[in-house]
């Protein structure tokens, strides 16, 4: 639940309210500030409503293709209890800090990277908090690290509507919204929660990326739509949001985190989005 207003509307009411604006309870501002070290242009978080769409490599691919145009970029990693950021990037140092916060990592291609792997005393320990316990990790990711000068930062989200992607939305000033999807009908409905939660926290939605599009025949070059046909462009439609690319199945992407090299990948298949981000 959203915090409670005098009225006892909730500050994510205000979005669709006739009234918002004109009566007396304002949202909340419950932005945290960043660290003192931090200036950061723009915050982009992406979200998909469930698990396993392929959230983290399309993060990661974006934040590669802004780092090849020559920005500076950061990710957060707020997917707390299945973090896959570091490891993709073959970063399996602790992050190091002093009083004045916590350095992020950097990656071989210079990304930056905060994930609670790297401060867990082993990588492979489980996280067993509770969602408030998470949802403070996240917000001091924002409050506590030193993110230095960057263009762009990336927010890797848990999957789903839940504590987490709240505090993200109500903390850190998100700039906008990239939902990622696969094309099975059932995850379209998904879709629409991430869309309508973001759009009740008053951040604008980005795009759309669809992944697991499809599959090409490595002898025939023949697309198999593996999960159906895609609905993208008429979900999209229907939501009033850009396409912001349709990701095969490629195994060059899976080997590149398998291999723990993706400051080497360049995903052509998100091209489209280097200018609606
Ligand atoms: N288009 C693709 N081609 C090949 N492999 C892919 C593709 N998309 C994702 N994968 C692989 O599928 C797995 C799941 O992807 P990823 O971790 O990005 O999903 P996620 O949505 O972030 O998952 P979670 O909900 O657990 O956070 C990873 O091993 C990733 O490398």
């Amino acid at each position: 639940m959203a915090e409670e207003q005098q009225n006892g509307c909730t500050s994510s009411d205000c979005a669709g309210c006739a009234h918002a604006g004109s009566c007396s309870s304002k949202p909340q501002d419950l932005r945290e500030p960043a660290n003192p070290f931090s200036k950061i242009k723009k915050v982009i978080a992406v979200v998909s409503g469930k698990g396993g769409v392929g959230k983290s490599l399309v993060t990661a691919s974006l934040a590669r293709m802004m780092r090849e145009q020559g920005f500076q970029v950061g990710i957060l990693d707020a997917d707390v209890t299945g973090p896959s950021i570091p490891k993709m990037y073959g970063i399996h140092e602790k992050a190091k800090g002093d009083e004045a916060g916590i350095f992020p990592c950097e990656a071989k291609d210079g990304t930056r990277v905060m994930s609670v792997n790297l401060l867990l005393e082993n990588e492979s320990d489980p996280v067993i908090w509770r969602g408030p316990v998470i949802a403070g990790v996240v917000t001091q990711f924002w409050t506590d690290v030193m993110w230095g000068e960057l263009d762009y930062l990336f927010v890797d989200m848990p999957p789903g509507t839940g504590d987490v992607p709240l505090t993200v939305f109500q903390s850190l000033p998100v700039d906008g919204v990239v939902i990622v999807t696969s094309p099975q009908d059932l995850v379209q409905m998904i879709v629409k929660k991430a869309f309508n939660m973001a759009k009740a926290m008053n951040i604008p939605v980005l795009g759309i990326v669809e992944n697991y599009s499809y599959l090409v025949c490595p002898d025939c070059g023949k697309q198999i739509s593996v999960f159906g046909v895609s609905h993208v462009e008429q979900a999209a439609e229907e939501l009033g949001i850009p396409v912001l690319g349709k990701m095969p199945i490629d195994a060059r992407l899976a080997e590149a985190v398998e291999n723990e090299k993706f400051h080497e990948i360049s995903n052509e298949y998100l091209k489209a989005a280097v200018n609606q981000i």
